[in-house]
């Protein structure tokens, strides 16, 4: 079995103290996926930590989706075991936010129905329902209108509602696959303002497979380097600068760093 890489025991960087509260929030254990007879990952072990916002990182065509999409359900293993604080996924409320923002959001739905969707298919009243919505509105400062439906929205405000959606139901993970890749630069710098408050504000487990090691960084407590096929883990680098992040911490010391050792690991692993 491959050894357990567990962040809240690693230390990343020489000069980083133990995080103390970081425990484990997901559990990947003897994790094995092959497309076609072809394995992507083979007995692979993960712990994530709970309350971080951990960034995939990776070689093209690695499995940094299909990792993500096995812990979050939508496509199956060939064998292994994922837990959430030793829960299976059915026990657990997960948020998705998808690249394709497009063919994410239900097109026959206003966005204000898109929203509830989670909601409604738990259960909830009626009312319970709007008042989650109501504050969501009023966290997110929307200004515009969610009768709409969803081709009447611009890219950013599409990707927003799709946030909003996998926010609604309160998720113990929010799980997200290249949000920014559609966007352009302006709504990026909004949106990732907002994943930052999202953290801030609710300390969810957040899990972002990014291919821009900037942007991987910048938002990271950890970010998560894989390798080619089969995929292993590279390293894990740790990045604690304080948040809210903000453009100043992109040109600090430990940002140019932090990114400097990632592409190293990167560029070593990629040679292979
Ligand atoms: N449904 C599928 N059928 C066959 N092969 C697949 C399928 N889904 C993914 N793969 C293959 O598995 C590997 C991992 O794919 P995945 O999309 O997870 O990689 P990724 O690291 O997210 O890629 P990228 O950086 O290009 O977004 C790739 O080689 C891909 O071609």
């Amino acid at each position: 079995m491959n050894s357990v890489v567990d962040f809240s025991l690693h230390s990343y960087r020489d000069d980083a103290a133990p995080e103390a509260t970081a425990r484990p929030h997901i559990t990947v254990r003897g994790l094995s996926k092959s497309f076609g007879g072809a394995p992507v990952y083979s007995d692979f072990n993960l712990d994530f930590p709970k309350g971080r916002v951990t960034c995939v990182f990776g070689p093209n065509g690695c499995g940094k989706s299909t990792l993500i999409n096995m812990i979050a359900g939508l496509i199956p293993y060939d064998d292994g075991d994922i837990l959430f604080d030793g829960k299976t996924l059915q026990q657990t409320t997960i948020g998705y936010v998808f690249q394709n923002y497009r063919e994410a959001l239900f097109p026959w739905m206003r966005a204000i129905d898109n929203i509830k969707y989670p909601l409604v298919i738990k259960g909830m009243s009626k009312a319970d329902c709007d008042a989650r919505v109501e504050e969501l509105i009023a966290s997110f400062d929307v200004k515009f209108d969610l009768n709409r439906y969803p081709y009447e929205f611009s890219g950013g405000q599409q990707q927003l509602i799709s946030i909003m959606r996998a926010l609604a139901p309160h998720p113990e993970v929010l799980f997200l696959d290249e949000p920014f890749s559609a966007l352009d630069y302006e709504m990026t710098l909004f949106i990732r303002e907002k994943l930052q408050e999202i953290f801030h504000t609710t300390g969810v487990t957040m899990i972002v497979v990014s291919h821009d090691l900037e942007e991987a960084v910048y938002l990271a407590d950890h970010v998560l380097l894989l390798t080619k096929r089969p995929t292993r883990v590279a390293d894990t680098v740790r990045f604690d600068a304080p948040r809210p992040r903000d453009i100043a911490t992109l040109s600090s010391a430990a940002f140019v760093q932090t990114k400097a050792r990632c592409l190293d690991i990167f560029q070593r692993e990629v040679r292979k």
